[in-house]
């Protein structure tokens, strides 16, 4: 660690030395001669006068002109570079994008350095051109890619700006992320998130960023990065192939995390060669399909080389991270690979400013835990009128939302809606995804008009309408790596009914805050009559507590429970600290700096 000390140039790291501004890591290292500079120090404030975000007080000192005032630093803290192929607010298909959106701000909250990487698929309108441009190598070509950037909450949120991100997804932010229809691929998906990856290599060293009070200039090399799911997997590889033989990012770590073992990126082994990376890494690419049955012929995996290539891999709850080294079901052929090299768990939080019953600006009344059995109602009736059901305030309404895969199991649901409709409840099914599956939902209007309607839109305001209105919030997923609904809906009163998989068990207490149907059938390609017997089931038992005193205790359970991002963070940082890049420190206990970003920040 490079350490000079002269008055006020006493520095732990030079990125954190800007514009007169001098950070201390520690206590010991201000000496006694050092003198107060108001004004150009901008960490040193009068006592009284402001107190500096993050910051601790470490002592007092005589200034200058003889007044005492008290000496503070700002937490060491670490530069973090967040990468991610969604970023919500700005571009977001499901919970990648909520966590890219939510917690980042939770880790700046605490004086860490933040910043987010992701694709420009959209003239952002609150995004700015930094006009730095770089050349990378994709496939046989070199391109050019600018960086965009605005700063929110705390958080540098960098955009890569390349043709092959904005013109295909133009105006459609919360779709063609990755392909022109769900369950199709780009054809190029490889060269495209090959550019993020070497852009958010270079975004920490070529970008000079100067909207946060408290830091300034480029990130420098000292950085952390967070890899998310199998689009960013090559970083890692870049970074030792690319960067490290050429003195660069020497003390720099990635930690890989994955949201879902489902989406690997799995290709061709030829297109190895579209990579550019050395053959030595073609090992920890190399896959068969089907471990048990092997199929013929090689491919590339991306994901087995974000996990053997990062280090650390992290998921988004401890029961999915043992479900991922159960075996090659859950682990889905990944299981041996996950053993190998070891996986830790941290339970996802959820963005509790944009979830928030008291703020939220999709309902018309606000409610918090003393007011939820009068409020509730009426935003029941509002939900009832909003997609043309009966309006009874009376009758239990249970929500669904989520993508329409296989995964979220709404083709459960769909046969196990004639084994409980015929009871006192009605049913709002809202997904979008597969098209077999969003006719599903378009069929149950006309099958129960009086009981069920299914919405196949990415309807964020409508998602805010069921989990106020709604009295229960169904999770029938086959596999959950954590699930975000859940948390979002807890906070209103809205209690879950979830499988017991990944996160869901870790998050949903049985009979306390939610009810647990057991765990599905993970097969895909059928419904399990059990699974649908599960559901009916369980729906019943919920339906029975429905309007008892056993029932408002639950909504009270639920509303009061901590779910933000503040303690994953916590979790977070001692994991990444724990990689001992240079000059890392604990931050500090904080508040976010700035409110949420417009819900819709992308132009159409
Ligand atoms: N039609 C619609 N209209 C409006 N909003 C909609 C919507 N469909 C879904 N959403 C929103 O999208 C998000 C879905 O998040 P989830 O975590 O439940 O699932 P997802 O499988 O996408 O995420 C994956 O990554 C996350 C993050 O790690 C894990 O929690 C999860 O288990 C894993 O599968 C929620 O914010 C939800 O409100
Ligand atoms: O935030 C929601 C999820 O977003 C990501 O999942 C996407 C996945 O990474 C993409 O590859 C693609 O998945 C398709 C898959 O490639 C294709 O072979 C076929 O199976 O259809 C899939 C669905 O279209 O789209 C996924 C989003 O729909 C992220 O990786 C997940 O963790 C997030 O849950």
């Amino acid at each position: 660690m490079a350490t000079a000390t002269t008055a006020w140039n006493c520095v732990t790291r030079s990125s954190r030395v800007n514009n007169g501004v001098a950070i201390f890591a520690s206590k010991s290292e201000v000496k006694a001669s050092d003198r107060l500079r108001v004004g150009k120090v901008q960490m040193v404030v009068h006592e009284g006068l402001r107190v500096v975000h993050n910051a601790k007080v470490i002592g007092a000192r005589k200034a200058q002109n003889g007044n005492s005032r008290k000496l503070i630093v700002c937490g060491a803290g670490m530069n973090l570079v967040f990468v991610g192929a969604e970023c919500g607010p700005w571009s977001k298909t499901g919970g990648l994008g909520d966590v890219l959106g939510g917690l980042p701000p939770a880790m700046a909250a605490n004086g860490h350095r933040v910043m987010t990487v992701s694709p420009r698929y959209d003239q952002y309108k609150d995004a700015w051109d930094t006009e730095v441009e770089v050349e990378l190598k994709a496939g046989d070509k070199t391109e050019k890619v600018r960086f965009f950037h605005c700063y929110k909450r705390g958080v540098d949120r960098v955009f890569v700006d390349h043709p092959l991100f904005l013109e295909k997804v133009w105006g459609k932010t919360a779709s063609k992320i990755y392909g022109p229809v769900a369950g199709i691929d780009y054809q190029d998906n490889q060269i495209r998130f090959s550019l993020l990856c070497q852009a958010a290599l270079e975004a920490p060293r070529v970008l000079n960023l100067n909207s946060s009070e408290y830091f300034s200039g480029p990130y420098g090399e000292d950085v952390v990065f967070i890899a998310n799911d199998w689009h960013t997997a090559l970083l890692s590889c870049y970074l030792k192939s690319m960067y490290q033989p050429a003195g660069l990012y020497l003390s720099a770590k990635v930690a890989f995390c994955i949201h879902n073992i489902a989406y690997q990126g799995r290709f061709a082994f030829a297109d190895f060669a579209l990579l550019n990376l050395p053959d030595e890494f073609k090992s920890s690419f190399d896959f068969i399909d089907g471990y048990d049955k092997p199929v013929k012929g090689r491919k590339i995996n991306w994901m087995k080389a974000g996990i053997l290539e990062s280090d650390k891999v992290l998921t988004v709850s401890p029961y999915y991270a043992e479900e991922l080294v159960s075996g090659p079901a859950k682990g889905v052929e990944l299981d041996n690979i996950i053993r190998k090299r070891g996986i830790q768990g941290i339970v996802n939080g959820m963005d509790a400013q944009e979830w928030n019953p008291m703020t939220d600006k999709f309902t018309s009344v606000k409610y918090d835990a003393t007011t939820v059995m009068s409020a509730k109602p009426l935003i029941k009736e509002a939900l009832q009128a909003e997609v043309g059901l009966p309006v009874d305030k009376n009758i239990p309404v249970i929500g669904f939302i989520g993508r329409l895969e296989e995964q979220k199991g709404s083709d459960i649901l769909a046969a196990a809606i004639p084994e409980f409709i015929d009871q006192d409840v009605q049913i709002i099914v809202l997904g979008t995804g597969k098209k077999v599956m969003e006719k599903q939902l378009d069929e149950l209007e006309t099958e129960y008009p009086l009981k069920a309607r299914g919405v196949a839109k990415f309807n964020v305001k409508l998602a805010h309408m069921i989990i106020a209105g709604a009295d229960f919030i169904i999770v029938p997923s086959r596999f959950e790596p954590c699930g975000l609904i859940q948390l979002q809906a807890m906070p209103y009163g809205c209690v879950p009914i979830v499988a017991s998989t990944g996160g869901l068990v870790d998050t949903v207490k049985e009979g306390y805050t939610g009810f647990q149907m057991g765990a599905f059938n993970v097969e895909c390609e059928t419904v399990d009559p059990a699974d649908v017997t599960a559901i009916a089931t369980t729906v019943t038992r919920a339906l029975a507590v429905y309007g008892t005193p056993a029932f408002s205790e639950m909504i009270q359970n639920c509303m009061a429970q901590e779910l933000s991002w503040k303690k994953p963070a916590k979790k977070w940082e001692d994991t990444l600290l724990s990689l001992g890049v240079e000059g890392s420190e604990p931050g500090v206990e904080g508040e976010e700096v700035a409110p949420y970003a417009k819900e819709n920040v992308a132009t159409p």
